[in-house]
């Protein structure tokens, strides 16, 4: 569940009559999601998301995020747009919080991952990155390779509350990642959280991207990495080899990868499986009791890393070297 901020009727009402929009029909909490309060607010002109940034969104980067929905839409990405007020202004504040109104996007987020989607899912992440060319705010990432230490830092007395010996083996990956971190690859835009409930499919085809609120400027890689963790295992824990070379194949035919970036592709998979790891174990251990919010397995990234440790080879991953 993801309403932290309650917003009554009026004013919602008082909100949208800010806007060429109409009357509000309704307006109801969104389930779905983890960071933010949404909202499927249904106008006279349609269905709109209202969204009210909570605490862990800086409202310092909202221009960042909001700048790069349009300038994405406007390369031909499809994905939410902000939508300004009569007096041309998008980002206003409701309930004390920053909120604004974007575009809805058509489509479902697909429950039970297929082959297929890894493959739309490739280009997609590769057409992403080719559109957020010439943007011209950044964003710092702050949950890589830098970020990582001070997030464990602030588990690491519990962690061994989860699993035993996980403090111990998080600190040794530490070590290793800060020691072998690539510098060099190809960087720009990237979506860092493109997850299943982040990518939108109709008629089995991709349809669009949503939640741009950890993208920043960080290696293309890195996003490749990051969805192979997302998409690329079952259930049971199994890596799926094939869902894995659809991905890459379909990413590589809209933008090649270097053979650099492929040679990295296993740190990259660490180093993301850490990443997500140290968030969710954050989370599990300090979201209250009774928090509307359903707290995300942090093992299941520790499988995922103890998978990519033991990779020697980027065939493992259903690519060639070059
Ligand atoms: N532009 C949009 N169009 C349609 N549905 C959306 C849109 N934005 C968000 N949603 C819905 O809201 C849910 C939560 O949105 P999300 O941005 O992932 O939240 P959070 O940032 O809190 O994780 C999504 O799973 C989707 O169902
Ligand atoms: N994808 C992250 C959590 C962030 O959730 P989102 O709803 O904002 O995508 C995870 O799985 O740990």
């Amino acid at each position: 569940m993801a309403v932290y901020t309650e917003v009554s009727d009026e004013d919602v009402r008082a909100f949208v009559a800010q806007y060429d929009l109409g009357d509000v029909v309704s307006c109801k909490g969104i389930a779905e999601g983890v960071e933010n309060s949404n909202f499927l607010l249904v106008t006279d002109k349609g269905p709109y998301i209202l969204t009210l940034y909570e605490k862990r969104v800086d409202p310092a980067d909202l221009p960042f995020f909001l700048g790069l929905m349009d300038h994405l839409a406007a390369n031909g990405l499809t994905c939410p747009q902000p939508v300004a007020g009569t007096d041309g202004v998008a980002l206003r504040s409701l309930c004390g919080r920053p909120a604004v109104i974007v575009t809805f996007l058509k489509g479902m987020w697909p429950r039970r991952i297929l082959a297929d989607h890894c493959a739309g899912l490739g280009e997609g992440l590769a057409r992403l990155h080719l559109a957020g060319d010439g943007f011209t705010l950044t964003r710092r990432n702050s949950l890589s390779v830098g970020g990582w230490r001070p997030l464990f830092e602030a588990s690491r007395w519990r962690a061994d509350e989860v699993k035993p010996g996980l403090a111990d083996a998080l600190a040794e990956e530490l070590d290793y990642l800060e020691a072998q971190w690539p510098q060099d690859l190809p960087a720009g835009i990237i979506h860092a959280d493109l997850f299943p409930d982040n990518v939108f499919f109709a008629d089995g085809k991709l349809s669009g991207l949503i939640d741009f609120y950890f993208a920043c400027n960080d290696l293309f890689a890195y996003d490749v990495a990051i969805c192979l963790n997302a998409w690329c295992f079952e259930a049971d824990g199994a890596f799926n080899v094939t869902k894995a070379r659809l991905l890459l194949a379909n990413y590589d035919r809209i933008r090649p990868l270097s053979a650099a970036e492929r040679e990295a592709l296993p740190i990259l998979a660490r180093g993301s499986a850490i990443r997500f790891l140290l968030t969710r174990l954050y989370d599990w251990l300090n979201t209250p009791p009774g928090a509307m919010v359903k707290r995300k397995d942090p093992l299941e990234y520790l499988h995922k890393l103890r998978f990519h440790q033991q990779i020697r080879h980027i065939a493992d991953y259903g690519l060639d070297r070059s």
